[in-house]
């Protein structure tokens, strides 16, 4: 896929998603949510149902797993429920989760090419951070903008533009790598360049999703972000 010219510019920083970008978490995500449906009397749904789920917070997750068991709740039983699955799942968020093929060494190629890295997830700080340095790339991290860091979560821009004002970095020189709509929706109602990995919990045909460019394999993402450079290549 070659990039259209009118879209290059020069790149100082690429911020990644978390769920379904760096890191196939759902088998976790899963675990946890078959332990709150279970403590609830329901029998859990399969991974592929859980997996549809993720892309927008812990609220909308629980929310949708207790519609999916057609538990009908009240708002502070609701609260209650999120509350319980972030205590199940901070418990282990990376017990079953492992990093896609190539992350670390992509992360290692980009922050030797000059690029500064950063995460912006509607996962929440705490087990995101946890999963960054289980996993080991916490070190690459030099950003990390949660779910639960400021009142928005994407697909409102001001998550991304937080972690690039975090940066240091103008958002027209960042690539925001992600998996899914919410996070195609997020670059582009910040005005950020937008590359969509293909492998991750994506709902839509590749066609259907706002990108700029698109990868499948981690090892074909520092040349994606190279074209993206343009002819003033990365700064
Ligand atoms: O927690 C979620 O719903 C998804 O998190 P993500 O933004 O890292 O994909
Ligand atoms: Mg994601």
């Amino acid at each position: 896929m070659s990039v259209d010219r009118a879209v290059q510019r020069p790149v100082k920083a690429v911020i990644f998603d978390l769920d379904g970008t760096l890191v196939h978490s759902a088998p976790d995500i899963h675990a946890a949510a078959v332990r709150l449906l279970g403590e609830r009397g329901h029998q859990g749904p399969d991974l592929a149902t859980v997996t549809g789920f993720v892309g927008n917070g812990v609220p909308a997750l629980v929310e949708r797993l207790l519609a999916w068991a057609k538990e009908a709740v009240d708002p502070s039983a609701l609260k209650a429920a999120i509350g319980r699955f972030h205590q199940i799942y901070n418990e282990a968020p990376s017990a079953l989760s492992e990093l896609y093929d190539g992350v670390s060494g992509t992360l290692e190629t980009l922050s030797a090419a000059g690029l500064r890295l950063g995460v912006c997830t509607n996962k929440p700080l705490v087990p995101a951070r946890q999963l960054l340095a289980d996993l080991g790339i916490d070190g690459y991290i030099e950003v990390l903008v949660g779910g639960d860091s400021l009142p928005q979560r994407k697909p409102d821009p001001r998550p991304l533009l937080h972690a690039a004002e975090g940066l240091g970095v103008a958002p027209e020189a960042i690539v925001f790598v992600g998996d899914s709509e919410v996070d195609a929706a997020t670059a582009q109602a910040a005005g950020v360049l937008f590359a969509l990995f293909a492998e991750g919990y994506r709902k839509s045909p590749l066609a259907m999703i706002p990108h700029q460019t698109s990868f499948s394999q981690y090892g074909q993402l520092h040349s994606r972000v190279v074209e993206l450079a343009g002819a003033e290549g990365l700064k």
